[in-house]
């Protein structure tokens, strides 16, 4: 992957929420490139700020609620100088989303081909028949069958998961280049979700599309992401390529999340959860390291630098003065390690 590829750049963006008066962010100085064709998930618990990030790349936050600093480069322009009229041209073409549950996301009294169709004709010049035969070939490619018949149905006649694929053929509807996916297969069961996922990676492959797929599951990303980028109270603590990360993760609040994902190895075992829970925005400590109070029983002195994101090995990025020096338990606590370990940090 080289500088040419990168698709998109967001550069010390910090996105700010108006809690009583004052504004505290839910995305604390992000970097992170984009690359094209490439599927990068952000991970996390509930409440780190993974959606407050995607939200602000569609531009989807309220003005008056939200203040957003930094630079979100797209194609050459930066998005947050764009006016709302510019954005809209983006939106929905460029870049499209596919949120949680395609019940809120589709409008129930459309027949589904005419939602599919929208972006179209806002955004090309298709005549309304062209649009009609294009909006069917979609709904093939999302792997609906009868899709004639699918076209003049209404949400409530399909079930989740095929409303689910309609939601994704309403993204792919115009041929974006990024598709942010916010929890695309929360909502539905299980066998469902892996249809869903073997879907996008298909239409990624075909369409070159890239996707920033956004989930607090690790298991749904470790066969479906080219990186995997760990979010931690708004800030990326750990960014690398999957196969290193799942092989060789380093900063303690992955290793924990990690080690929560049911595995062949602890089948029948109970799944520990991390403990304690991710902070709200105006009761967190900004100083320091920011999972401290998560981890048990470790040296405070270690922990009073704030730690910045290094680069430690190539493409592997993390955010922890001293991830050598932590293990996890069987109790998926973060404890110290040996003392020998500690690493030094430059
Ligand atoms: N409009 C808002 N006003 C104030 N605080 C907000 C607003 N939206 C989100 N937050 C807060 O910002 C933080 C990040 O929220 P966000 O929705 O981005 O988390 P998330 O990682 O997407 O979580 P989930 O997995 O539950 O969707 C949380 O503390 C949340 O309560
Ligand atoms: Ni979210």
């Amino acid at each position: 992957m080289s500088n040419d590829d990168i698709l998109l750049q967001v550069e010390d963006l910090t996105t700010s929420f108006r809690i009583d008066d004052q504004y505290y962010p839910a995305n604390d100085h992000i970097n992170l490139d984009v690359y094209e064709n490439e599927i990068v998930a952000i991970v996390g618990e509930s409440g780190c700020g993974k959606s407050a990030f995607g939200h602000s790349i569609m531009g989807m936050h309220s003005q008056e609620q939200t203040k957003i600093s930094g630079k979100i480069h797209f194609k050459g322009a930066d998005l947050l100088s764009y006016s709302n009229t510019q954005l809209n041209k983006v939106r929905g073409k460029e870049i499209s989303m596919i949120f949680q549950d395609p019940l809120t996301a589709l409008n129930p009294l459309m027949i589904v081909g005419k939602q599919i169709e929208e972006g179209m004709k806002y955004h090309t010049k298709l005549s309304k028949n062209k649009r009609k035969q294009k909006a069917i070939e979609i709904l093939s490619e999302v792997k609906i069958p009868q899709p004639e018949r699918v076209y003049s149905q209404y949400p409530h006649e399909l079930s989740g998961g095929m409303r689910q694929r309609i939601v994704i053929a309403i993204a792919i509807a115009c041929e974006p280049s990024l598709i942010i996916a916010d929890e695309p297969t929360t909502a539905l069961d299980v066998t469902i979700q892996a249809r869903i996922i073997d879907l996008l990676k298909e239409l990624k492959r075909r369409m070159k599309t890239s996707i920033i797929l956004i989930t607090h599951d690790l298991g749904v990303v470790s066969e479906m992401a080219d990186r995997i980028a760990v979010m931690y109270t708004g800030e990326f603590v750990e960014i690398g390529e999957t196969k290193n990360f799942l092989k060789n993760p380093l900063h303690p609040y992955s290793k924990s999340l990690l080690h929560s994902l049911p595995s062949k190895n602890n089948q029948g075992e109970k799944l520990h959860v991390i403990k304690g829970v991710v902070p709200s925005l105006n009761h967190l400590q900004r100083q320091g390291c920011r999972f401290k109070p998560r981890m048990s029983g470790t040296d405070d002195s270690i922990h009073e630098e704030t730690p910045t994101l290094r680069e430690v090995e190539k493409g592997h990025w993390v955010r922890c003065t001293c991830y050598k020096h932590f293990q996890i338990d069987n109790h998926n606590q973060v404890v110290e390690g040996e003392k020998d370990d500690v690493f030094q940090g430059q």
